[in-house]
């Protein structure tokens, strides 16, 4: 399957993908997300940056953000996935993606939206965000990110990845869940 190689430059409407990898903080989403770009050449996108500066100043001092916090930062993300659609261009984002309102914000107005579920247990994550330097999510807002998290429904466009994993193992297995070469 070649269409969504670099070389194919724009793409019809119905040729694109638009993957979200998701998970709560520290699961591997940027990780596994850059490395699908790489591989396949797509637009790459990282949802923190999308956040406004008082969304990262409130997870930075220790506060979940709330529904009314994520809403222009979802709307800002999927406004982003449709402006790349309208150029032809594919894309792959990290996007936390907590709850099924969330995702279907974010599917709005997009022929297709495919999500990438990392999941595995507390202690893997809790560790790597502990090991994890210079980062402004504090570890203990972990378990509020766990609280929020709702698992893909069956009718949703996606599949749960082992976040245990090795990075290379993710990507091949992500590539290959997508349909890709890997
Ligand atoms: N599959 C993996 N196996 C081991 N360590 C990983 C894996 N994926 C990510 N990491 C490490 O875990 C930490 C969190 O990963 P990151 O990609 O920043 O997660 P997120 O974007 O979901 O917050 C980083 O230090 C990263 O290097
Ligand atoms: O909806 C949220 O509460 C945040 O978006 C959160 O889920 C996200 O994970 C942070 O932005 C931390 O960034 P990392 O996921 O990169 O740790």
């Amino acid at each position: 399957m070649s269409e969504s190689t670099p070389e194919s430059g724009q793409l019809g409407q119905g040729q694109q993908r638009h993957v979200i990898v998701m998970g709560v903080s520290g699961s591997g989403k940027s990780t596994i997300a850059e490395g699908i770009a790489e591989r396949t050449g797509w637009v790459f996108g990282e949802a923190d940056e999308f956040h406004p500066a008082a969304n990262i100043a409130k997870m930075e001092a220790g506060t979940p953000l709330t529904d009314e916090d994520r809403w222009p930062w979802l709307e800002a993300l999927n406004a982003w996935m449709r402006e790349r659609a309208a150029a032809g261009e594919s894309t792959v984002i990290t996007c936390s993606a907590l709850r099924r309102v969330y995702r279907d914000r974010l599917r709005e107005g997009l022929d297709s939206l495919d999500f990438l579920h990392l999941d595995g247990p507390a202690e893997v994550i809790a560790s790597r965000m502990e090991g994890r330097k210079g980062h402004f999510m504090p570890p203990e807002l972990l378990q509020s990110q766990l609280d929020t998290l709702e698992a893909l429904d069956p009718d949703e466009s996606g599949v749960v990845l082992d976040l245990r994993h090795t990075p290379d193992e993710l990507i091949d297995e992500a590539l290959t869940w997508l349909n890709l070469p890997t």
